[in-house]
C-alpha cells in the first residue's frame, strides 16, 4: 500500500541554522502518529514543508504518493493541516468561512459535511457568528473544521489543543479518533504527552532536527527502562553517581529510570553512604513523558 506520508532525507536550513538534518519518516495509511519534540526541534518546519508552505533544501516528501513540490495540488488536496497559529478571515461568519474553504477545493455543496464537523466540534451555536467575535478557543475549533472541510485522508494537527479548554479537547479527540477509525491517517504534534500516549499508536521524537526515536508507543515505553523510581531526599541533593539515572527533577523529587527492582538497593546504598535521608519513594512504570525527557534532555 502507498504510504500516507513518505519523507526521505529532508534538509532545511535557515541561514546558518540546520533546522532539519536529513529526516526520513514513513507513515502508513491508518496510523495515528505522534510527532514529538522540544521547542525548536523542527516539527513545525517539517509540517510546513509537508503542506507546501516552505521549500526544503534537500530530500523529498510525498503525501499518498504525490510529491509535495512537483505534484503540489494533488498532494495538498489529500492533506488537511490544522496550523499552530490562528489564520482566518475575520469578516465572515463561521459557516461562511467553512464554505469559502470548501470552495478552495472545488466543493460547492458541502453543507452536510460542514454541519457534521460543526456539530462534532461544538460550533453549531456559532455558525452565524463573525470570526472576529469568537473567543480564542472557538477560533481554534474553526481552524480544525477548516482543515477537515475537504475530508482529507491525511490530517495533520499541529498542537491543536494548545490553550483550549477540557471540553474541546474531549470532543476533538473523540471526533479525531472516529476519523482515524474510519481510515483517516492522523499526525499529531503536541506538548501534552499524556494525549499522545493515550491516542497514538506510533511515536517519532524529533530533537535538534533529527529523529532520535521512532517506534510504537508500547515499545518506546518498554525501551528506556522498565521502572521509574521517584524519591524525595534530605538534603535535596542527589549524589553525582546517581545523576545518570535521572529523567526528571520536579516538586522536590527526583525520577530515576531503572531496569530491575534489584537496582533500588544499590541506589539506596549510595544515598546512605552520602549521608542522605530518604523522605519518600515510589516505584511505578515510566510514561511517555519520561521517555521523551530521556531522549531529548542533556541532564
Ligand atoms: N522562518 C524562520 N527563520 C529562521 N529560523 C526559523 C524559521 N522558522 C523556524 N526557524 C528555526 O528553526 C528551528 C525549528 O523551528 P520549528 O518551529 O520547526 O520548531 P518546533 O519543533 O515546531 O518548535 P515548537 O515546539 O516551539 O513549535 C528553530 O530553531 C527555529 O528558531
Amino acid at each position: 500500500m502507498i504510504s500516507a506520508i513518505k519523507i526521505e532525507q529532508l534538509h532545511k536550513h535557515f541561514g546558518g541554522l540546520h533546522a532539519l538534518k536529513g529526516v526520513s519518516l514513513d507513515i502508513a495509511q491508518g496510523e495515528f502518529f505522534a510527532l514529538l519534540g522540544p521547542n525548536g526541534a523542527g516539527k513545525t518546519t517539517l509540517i510546513s514543508i509537508l503542506a507546501g508552505l516552505t521549500r526544503a533544501d534537500g530530500g523529498t516528501v510525498q503525501v499518498m504518493g504525490h510529491n509535495v513540490v512537483t505534484d503540489y495540488r494533488a498532494a495538498r488536496r489529500l492533506l488537511g493541516v490544522v496550523p499552530q497559529e490562528l489564520a482566518y478571515d475575520p469578516f465572515f461568519t463561521v459557516r461562511e468561512n467553512l464554505r469559502i474553504q470548501s470552495g478552495y477545493f472545488g466543493l460547492r455543496h458541502n453543507d452536510d459535511w460542514i454541519d457534521e464537523i460543526m456539530t462534532n466540534l461544538g460550533l453549531m451555536d456559532k455558525a452565524t457568528t463573525n470570526m472576529r467575535a469568537l473567543s480564542g478557543g472557538m477560533k481554534r475549533r474553526v481552524l480544525v473544521a477548516q482543515a477537515l472541510v475537504h475530508k482529507p485522508p491525511v490530517i495533520v494537527l499541529d498542537e491543536p489543543t494548545a490553550g483550549v479548554d477540557v471540553s474541546l479537547r474531549t470532543s476533538l479527540w473523540e471526533f479525531v479518533s472516529g476519523l482515524n477509525k474510519s481510515g483517516h491517517t492522523i499526525i499529531l504534534t503536541t506538548h501534552y504527552l499524556e494525549e499522545a500516549e493515550a491516542l497514538c499508536n506510533r511515536v517519532g521524537i524529533l530533537n535538534q532536527g533529527q529523529i532520535v526515536a521512532l517506534d510504537t508507543t508500547a515499545e518506546l515505553l518498554k525501551s528506556s527502562g522498565e521502572l521509574k523510581l521517584k524519591i524525595q531526599i534530605k538534603p535535596n541533593q542527589l549524589p553525582l553517581g546517581l545523576r545518570s539515572y535521572v529523567v526528571k527533577e520536579a516538586d522536590d523529587a527526583y525520577s530515576l529510570l531503572i531496569h530491575k527492582p534489584a537496582e533500588v538497593e544499590g541506589i539506596l546504598a549510595q544515598l546512605r553512604m552520602a549521608g542522605i535521608t530518604l523522605v519518600d519513594m515510589a516505584l511505578t512504570k515510566p510514561d511517555l513523558e519520561d521517555v521523551f525527557l530521556q531522549m531529548t534532555s542533556s541532564i
